[in-house]
């Protein structure tokens, strides 16, 4: 059986051709296949000329692949959805099918994990070997891979396994200590729920008896208290400022926003300047969408027209399509944006591969199981423990193509499983990897901590029952842990970005010079200008002949953000469109009014005391407003957990843990978990505030509605958020809907809220006295510490940064000013001044070309623009006055080319005679003769204010 070639690669289509829907293939054929798949990445063009040692599976005898014995379940049930839940009523067959195969091939069952674990462990102590056969040994022999994706209570199991906190708290920074403190188990010392519930008691006891439950001061307290007596008026809490009658300010600059919540002291922002910048100029039509909601009908301030209790929801109507369209075209030129996109077209024609023939046709959307990939036995097995039987149409996509070493670039909607898109391949090629020198082969960059803990623990799932070793490297947690797993050479680091580059600089021996495959999971956030620093030392640090993918929901395709990346003919794997939801998200909108501001936390609490109470995410724009309403949610008997960068990596550990275990019904964070974040079972999302951009939008969004579940959005939308109400209307595939509150409803609520602020101010000044006091004593064990191994201290190598403080605080300023465009904060509200960076800060010379390269590009593509318009403008009959009119607009080469003196007058004048004497100004140079012809008159005037100009001093000609 020999594989038959692609026409255009050469690649035999064997490789990528999936068997016949529910065909079972025999284990002969099965190994036939496997040896065609080392012989199409022999072939594999873009794979052998980068001359990796992983470019496909293949072993160092060239062996054929052991691949799994594929039993025909033979009573094939109903097509499967990949993400449909089983019940044990639907499947009861099915299962009886499954546990007669699962004792028959000594699948794990349930109470077999810890036979797993010892599996894993053995492993572990023989990785030295050579071979990838060998681990199998450890493996059932006749494992089977069924279609069904193996035994259903333990996929059930799993499902709620996803995230794997053990080894992240394991290596928090000082978390022995802890652990000795608390008997072992890992936990932070200091929490807030103890006064929050301490001062909740007091108010009810308040409320029963009229007097208030004091407890006795602590010693430390009354000291403070007595320091404390000269207090201000005005108390600065570091993130909330309260004013004299108690009444919290949340500041709008970047104190509370949370800034230094990614590695790199940049923030969690989005770049969508391009939408920001519509968002802007379609403010006005807003309007009519926003009367168009049935707010005559329904006004939340007339009770006689709305009295009930319930919640008014209604639907949004939506523009027909022609509206739509007839909107869009008066905002933009027509004519430009079809010359924009044509050059668009041309320049992604040339960067991005075509997609190879097979992944063309729609023959991989009938992808039955993961057996067509003809991955290995030990990786279908943890894909069949996990519980996944049928790939995603993004995973069916992509698996194929990232087997054969090209490079991707990939969007596809929020949940649509991207993160075993990657995972699967890298694991399926680091199987046949070289072992005689252990390497770091693989490096994951990811944004965020939690993501990072999230990704590593997905991939040791993956790895296990291979003998592929992980290592995660992010901040918040031991630098001291991390350089020793490290130095043991992982096969793959997951990391973010600015811990990573630490290592790079500061750990002995540690070096990207062995990466064959990089991934940047939310790789347009990663391409944002607050890492830019930081990519392009990790871009530096590895090898070019590396294969690269990137992913990501809102993926960018702009050739400018990409040429960072040194890519190699990327495929450009856009499975939904970037910006869509999916249809199994409800969207719903809360407007608040102006003058109704100040009812937003009100309205909050109504909204989840009474209509969404449990497995709720709510996003707030800054740290301090997120950890307010974690205080009110705590007094009024309301389970919530906070996420955001004011806690320490343990205590945002143990809140998405305490969140996941349902310990807490909410969820109240900053765009710090708006990305990747793949909680199991969130069924709405709040947006407290609107984020400005629309991917943002988006991310946040997606923490619901995942893996083919439903889920509802709500967002309250201010006057300043219609933009982005206006993108998600015309987004959105399905009717949005519109949330009214009773007013009623928001008024008694708004009285507890006011009852309630005394005590939060209380929670929040001792909560702040506490920290003092911990970082008293923190100092205190610091400088005991610096005397006692003050010898060690001196011998140990100097570390050095990526950045000087400087430099850091400039980036850092520039995601804060990223981060306030996008929660609309405006300039009057920065208390401090945006450092400016000069325009090749920081670049090399390579990447200065490059810049220069792509502001020549985009100079062109304007002055192009610029001579379409005028030659369109030149064909139409010209009225005769015009000739002598001066003009209004010039551009910046024209009034270059005035200030050049006589010889280029001369010239512009002959250009002005072609111009009024040809009228159209024909393609070749035709741009600037038009120019010149055109603007005859205004030339004049412009030139004398330039002579004098000139004859001035620099300084006077600021003036
Ligand atoms: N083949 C599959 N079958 C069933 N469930 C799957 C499959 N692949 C992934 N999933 C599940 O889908 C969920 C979402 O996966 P994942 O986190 O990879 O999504 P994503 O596309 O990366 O989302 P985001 O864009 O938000 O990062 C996970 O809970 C995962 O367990």
């Amino acid at each position: 059986m020999s594989p038959t070639p692609n026409k255009k690669t050469g690649v035999p289509k064997a490789a990528t051709t999936p068997t016949a829907k529910g065909k079972a293939k025999t284990p002969e054929a099965q190994s036939e296949t496997s040896k065609q798949y080392i012989l199409v990445g022999e072939q594999v063009k873009g794979a052998s000329a980068r001359a990796l040692s992983l470019p496909t599976p293949t072993t160092s005898t060239s062996k054929p692949i052991d691949t799994p014995k594929v039993k025909a379940v033979t009573a094939k049930p109903k097509t499967f959805d990949p993400f449909a839940i089983h019940t044990i009523e639907d499947s009861e067959d099915e299962a009886s099918t499954y546990k007669t195969i699962i004792s028959q091939f000594g699948i794990d069952s349930d109470n077999n994990d810890e036979d797993k674990d010892s599996d894993t462990k053995k492993k572990k102590s023989s990785k030295k070997s050579n071979n990838v056969q060998t681990t199998s040994a450890d493996l059932n022999p006749d494992f089977t891979f069924e279609f069904s994706g193996g035994d259903l209570e333990s996929s059930a199991a799993n499902a709620n396994s996803y995230w794997d906190f053990k080894a992240a708290k394991a290596a928090v920074r000082g978390a022995s200590n802890l652990a000795d403190k608390n008997g072992g188990v890992v936990k932070s010392d200091f929490s807030i729920e103890d006064i929050i519930e301490r001062k909740r008691k007091e108010m009810k006891a308040f409320k029963k008896n009229g007097v208030k439950n004091l407890s006795a001061p602590s010693q430390k307290e009354k000291q403070l208290d007595e320091t404390n007596e000269s207090e201000e008026e005005m108390e600065d809490m570091g993130d909330v400022q309260m004013d004299k009658n108690g009444n919290f300010i949340f500041a709008k600059s970047e104190s509370g926003s949370d800034n230094d919540e990614n590695e790199t002291g940049g923030v969690e922002n989005d770049t969508d300047e391009e939408n920001d910048e519509s968002f802007d100029n379609e403010d006005n039509d807003i309007e009519s969408v926003l009367a168009n909601w049935s707010l005559d009908v329904v006004d939340e301030n007339s009770e006689d027209e709305f009295s009930g209790e319930e919640d008014q929801v209604t639907v949004a109507p939506k523009k027909n399509q022609a509206e739509q369209n007839s909107d869009d075209d008066s905002d933009s030129d027509d004519e430009t944006t079809k010359i924009q996109d044509i050059v668009n077209e041309k320049r992604k024609a040339e960067f991005f591969a075509p997609i190879p023939e097979p992944e063309k046709a729609d023959e991989f959307e009938d992808t039955e199981t993961f057996t067509n990939f003809r991955l290995s036995r030990p990786v279908l097995k943890a894909i069949a423990d996990m519980g996944y039987n049928k790939p995603t149409p993004i995973q069916t996509r992509s698996i194929p193509l990232a087997l054969q070493a090209h490079d991707l670039c990939v969007s596809a909607q929020t949940g649509s499983g991207k993160t075993l898109a990657f995972l699967i391949p890298m694991i399926e090629r680091l199987l046949y990897r070289p072992k005689a020198t252990p390497t770091i082969r693989i490096l994951i960059l990811v944004p965020t901590r939690e993501l990072g803990v999230q990704c590593h623990s997905v991939a040791t799932k993956l790895s296990k029952y291979t003998d592929i070793t992980w290592s995660l490297c992010v901040g918040g947690l031991s630098t001291k842990t991390q350089e020793l797993e490290l130095r043991t050479r992982p096969d793959g680091v997951i990391a973010t970005p600015g811990r990573l580059i630490d290592h790079i600089r500061n750990s002995q021996g540690f070096s990207l010079d062995g990466i064959e495959i990089l991934v940047i999971d939310e790789a347009d956030r990663i391409l944002e200008d607050g890492f830019a620093d930081e990519l392009d030392e990790i871009i530096k640090s590895t090898p070019r002949a590396r294969q690269s993918m990137l992913f990501s929901a809102t993926m960018t395709d702009k050739i400018e953000d990409l040429t960072k990346l040194s890519l190699t003919r990327p495929i450009r794997l856009f499975v939904n469109k970037s910006t869509s939801l999916t249809s199994r998200l409800t969207q719903e909108f809360v407007r608040v009014r102006a003058h109704k501001e100040e009812s937003k936390p009100a309205m909050l609490l109504a909204l989840c005391s009474r209509t969404y109470q449990e497995e709720v995410v709510i996003f707030f724009r800054s740290k301090a407003a997120a950890h307010y309403m974690k205080v009110m949610f705590g007094l009024c008997g309301l389970k919530a957990a906070e996420l955001h960068g004011n806690l320490t990596q343990l205590q945002r550990l143990e809140s998405l843990e305490s969140f996941r275990d349902r310990e807490s019904s909410f969820l109240l964070c900053t765009d710090l978990a708006s990305r990747g974040l793949d909680i199991p079972g969130i069924k709405t999302v709040i947006n407290y505030d609107m984020p400005k951009s629309y991917s943002t939008y988006v991310h946040r969004c997606g923490r619901t509605a995942r893996a083919n579940q439903s889920g509802v959005a709500v967002s309250f939308v201010s006057e300043s958020d219609r933009a982005v109400l206006k993108m998600a209307m015309k987004m959105s595939t399905d009717e949005v809907q519109h949330r009214v509150i009773p007013s009623k409803v928001v008024t008694r609520f708004e009285s507890k809220v006011d009852e309630m602020k005394e005590a939060a101010k209380e929670v929040l000044i001792e909560e702040q006295r506490e920290k003092e006091i911990r970082a008293v004593e923190m100092q205190i064990k610091k400088v005991e510490n610096i005397q006692e191994f003050a010898e060690e201290i001196k011998n140990r190598p100097r570390k050095t940064w990526f950045q000087s403080a400087q430099d850091k605080e400039a980036s850092k300023q520039l995601g804060k000013d990223k981060h306030r465009s996008d929660m609309g904060i405006s300039s009057a509200e920065v208390i401090r001044a945006p450092i400016k960076r000069g325009k090749f800060d920081g670049l090399s010379r390579h990447k200065k070309r490059l810049k220069i390269a792509r502001e020549d590009d985009k100079k062109e593509i304007a002055q192009m623009n610029i001579a379409a318009k005028l030659a369109k403008k030149s064909s139409k009959p010209t009225r005769l006055h015009t000739v002598s009119e001066p003009v209004k607009t010039e551009t910046k080469s024209t009034a270059m080319q005035k200030r050049k003196g006589a010889f280029s007058e001369e010239k512009s004048g002959v250009r002005g005679k072609k111009k009024s004497n040809g009228g159209a100004a024909n393609a070749s140079g035709g741009q600037s003769s038009s120019l010149g012809g055109v603007k005859t008159g205004g030339i004049k005037k412009k030139k004398i204010s330039n002579h004098k100009f000139k004859s001035l001093g620099k300084h006077k000609r600021k003036r």
